[in-house]
């Protein structure tokens, strides 16, 4: 079967309008068939000023093209919170040394106290890594991401609208004030860039599902994204202009009981010596927030939904606390990080937060 990936307008959803009342439907009913059979859709006149966007790849690009001793200066190593540079091949992916760098970028938030009974997923909160060598970095990412965040929001919210069976006002409790959002800024070598030499997987970053409910990804032209059909075939997500791709992640897959699909994705590095780079946006409720399983699917949508997928079952994340999650998913990509920050009790098979962070790591 053919796939491809439809092309929705946000432009046509306008909750507040009575008059948009028959264009709200029909992005509504696009919006349903694109994640039930998808996973995946570009948005496009989401309202985010181009400038921005590319005042945004500009800032990434001046922070890649920094001496990698400037980079390592926030090197995610100095955050227990899981904020801050990574270098290439540090990160994993389907047990896969990632052919990426990247920042990571959160809501800042101080500090919390650590072991003191509060869960552990809280140690993933906190302040930023910031370079200090780029004056505008700071303001121009943290403009982008809250700008990224909104319509983020505004699409989670005619998710909840297009499953009906979902209580809308319940489902948007969720994104108060606390929710969640992650910001990753990535640069992916070509294969034949000599300084990097990126290894010969290929594989910018491996076969995955994002985490949390819902990423938003602004695409430079390379090229290089592709979803796994659920049928089992790779197509490519070729970079539209002026649009964002969305999918979700496996916590609302979840919630949706897979009425509303996680779909496979991953990156090839450009098979010649072209840099790519992309600025994806995760959303997510509250660390705190039980995640309900709030949809009984009907029989023909539990008859269509049999997907197939290269990730292995025991890769998935399934807690019905979001927070253990999303720092299950941290520990698994950056194990580096973990042993640094974070200790192992064979006896109680529970982790904590080191009183001081290990140094050898
Ligand atoms: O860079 C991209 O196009 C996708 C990145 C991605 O899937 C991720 O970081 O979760
Ligand atoms: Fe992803």
């Amino acid at each position: 079967m053919t796939v491809t990936i439809p092309v929705l307008d946000l432009s046509k959803f306008r909750p507040n309008d009575p008059e948009g009342a028959a264009s709200t439907q029909e992005f509504l009913d696009e919006l349903y068939t694109a994640m039930h059979e998808v996973g995946f859709f570009y948005v496009r006149n989401h309202g985010v000023k181009s400038e921005l966007l590319q005042a945004g790849f500009e800032a990434s690009k001046n922070f890649f093209n920094l001496p990698l001793e400037e980079k390592l200066k926030i090197e995610k190593v100095h955050s227990p919170h899981f904020r801050g540079y990574t270098q290439l091949y540090q990160e994993i992916t389907d047990y896969k040394q990632d052919n990426r760098e990247q920042v990571d970028i959160g809501r800042e938030f101080p500090a919390e106290p650590i072991n003191d009974g509060r869960p552990l997923y809280r140690s993933m909160r906190g302040p930023n890594l910031w370079p200090e060598d780029l004056p505008e970095f700071k303001k121009t990412i943290l403009e982008l991401m809250q700008a990224m965040t909104d319509v983020g929001i505004t699409i989670l919210r005619a998710m909840a609208r297009s499953l009906k069976v979902v209580d809308e006002k319940e489902f948007m409790a969720m994104f108060n004030d606390d929710y969640s959002a992650r910001m990753k800024l990535t640069r992916y070598p070509g294969m034949k860039n000599t300084a990097d030499k990126p290894l010969d997987h290929g594989l910018g970053v491996g076969p995955h599902k994002d985490y949390g409910f819902l990423a938003l990804l602004l695409q430079d032209p390379i090229g290089g994204l592709q979803v796994q059909t659920h049928d089992g075939q790779w197509i490519d997500a070729t970079p539209i202009p002026d649009t964002f791709v969305v999918n979700i992640g496996e916590t609302l897959e979840r919630l949706t009981s897979k009425t509303f699909i996680a779909t496979t994705h991953r990156v090839l590095n450009n098979p010649e010596d072209r840099d790519r780079f992309s600025i994806p946006v995760f959303l997510a409720p509250s660390f705190d927030t039980h995640v309900p399983v709030a949809f009984k699917p009907t029989a023909e949508e539990t008859d269509s939904k049999k997907v197939v997928s290269d990730i292995q079952e025991n890769q998935l994340l399934q807690d019905e606390v979001y927070g253990v999650n999303e720092l299950n998913g941290f520990f698994r990509s950056h194990p580096r990080i973990r042993d640094r920050w974070y200790i192992y009790n064979e006896e109680t098979k529970l982790w904590s937060r080191r009183e001081t962070p290990l140094l050898s790591v």
